[in-house]
């Protein structure tokens, strides 16, 4: 896998002009979005803080009777600062500071909801097994450092922002989970969802810190819309999308951490397929960079220990309900992606293609129920 390979829409662009670079993109992503304007101010800031900024438009049909409802949401793909051997404090400092500059350039850019990435705050280090230093990463999801950091730039800019973070229940037990915190543009945090399924695949070793979620697919009610989080690897699992789109879902955010030797080839897939069967926008957001630990850890696959968790391979997109998408980000660069959506475009696809009409829960209540149970055996007809 070569790491500087940039990304997917820039190799076709330098190979491809024209009618057949339209046609490779249609085809490949859906209609083209326009560009979307942004201040300077915004750009100078991604290019003084050395990060990508793009910014696209995906409307919808006008209607008669309900006005457009724009919102911008964005996205931000980051790499951690410090190296790992730094002590805790200063390497979540540094990154709440880096994260503050891509903020400022959304804020600028008019976001009004921004997503950050599964666990934003420190290096993904569950490959590691080991506990400390890296659960004094954990903390509060109400009143925690990182929640009060966000909060008041919530507050400042009236955004909603979606933080990853491990947290640490501090009024339960000090239970770790893998936690987002929805916090308005009051700066007040709404509540919190967590990562339904954990992996157990690869070097991704979460399941020796926290356990599944608890509390079902909570979708909150923001000034700009309704929102829920599907957790990384819950992108492989449709009936998780499906019951954030049940419960209300217009835009489902999918903060991630994962590396390109595991799951390069299903990334443009999972979340954009989500987008389509479910009438929402999607908003997949992975981090970027090679993170290295101080001690070896073994992967169970009888190749040698190794310090790194491999190459995170950023590459964040917005999915519509149309199934249209925007370009990814860099592969290789931190980035914040921008795109303002018109959220009747749910309501629009819902009538046009019915799947929320057609998709027999019953049918699936009962034949999942059945599944469920352990003494179930597949339905297999078989020639007598
Ligand atoms: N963070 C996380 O759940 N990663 C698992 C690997 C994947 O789902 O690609």
């Amino acid at each position: 896998m070569a790491q500087n390979f940039e990304s997917v829409e820039k190799a076709l662009a330098e190979k491809l002009e024209g009618v057949q670079l339209d046609e490779v993109t249609r085809i490949l992503y859906g209609r083209k979005y326009p560009s979307l304007s942004i201040p300077d101010s915004a750009t100078q800031l991604a290019s003084t803080g050395n990060f990508q900024l793009s910014a696209y438009t995906i409307s919808a049909s006008p209607e008669q009777t309900r006005a457009p409802r724009l919102v911008r949401v964005a996205a931000i793909q980051n790499s951690i600062v410090l190296p790992t051997t730094a002590p805790i404090n200063a390497q979540r400092d540094a990154i709440h500071q880096r994260i503050g500059e891509m903020i400022e350039a959304a804020a600028q850019a008019g976001a009004n909801v921004i997503g950050l990435q599964e666990a934003w705050t420190m290096p993904f280090a569950f490959c590691t097994r080991e506990r400390l230093p890296w659960t004094e990463f954990a903390e509060s999801a109400l009143n925690g450092p990182t929640t009060a950091f966000l909060s008041k730039l919530a507050r400042k800019h009236d955004i909603v922002i979606i933080s990853p973070i491990l947290e640490r229940d501090e009024e339960k037990d000090d239970v770790i989970w893998n936690t987002a915190v929805v916090i308005s543009h009051t700066g007040h945090v709404i509540g919190r969802s967590r990562k339904n399924h954990i992996p157990r695949v690869g070097d991704f070793n979460e399941s020796s810190y926290y356990m599944e979620s608890t509390l079902g697919h909570p979708v909150f009610e923001t000034k700009y819309g309704r929102i829920a989080i599907n957790i990384c690897y819950g992108r492989h699992h449709p009936q998780n999308w499906m019951m954030y789109g049940l419960n209300g879902a217009e835009i489902i955010f999918n903060p991630s951490a994962t590396v390109g030797a595991l799951s390069e080839p299903l990334w443009g897939i999972e979340a954009r397929n989500a987008a389509i069967a479910n009438h929402v926008f999607t908003v997949a957001i992975n981090r970027v960079g090679t993170e290295v630990f101080p001690n070896e850890f073994t992967s169970g696959n009888g190749l040698p220990a190794h310090k790194d968790f491999g190459h995170f391979y950023g590459s964040s997109y917005i999915a519509a309900p149309d199934g249209s998408r925007t370009p990814a980000l860099s592969r290789v660069q931190e980035g914040v992606l921008i795109a303002e959506l018109d959220l009747n475009l749910c309501r629009q696809t819902k009538d046009a293609w019915g799947f929320r009409m057609t998709n027999r829960l019953d049918l699936y209540a009962k034949s999942f129920t059945q599944a469920a149970d352990p003494e179930y055996r597949p339905d297999i007809r078989r020639e007598k």
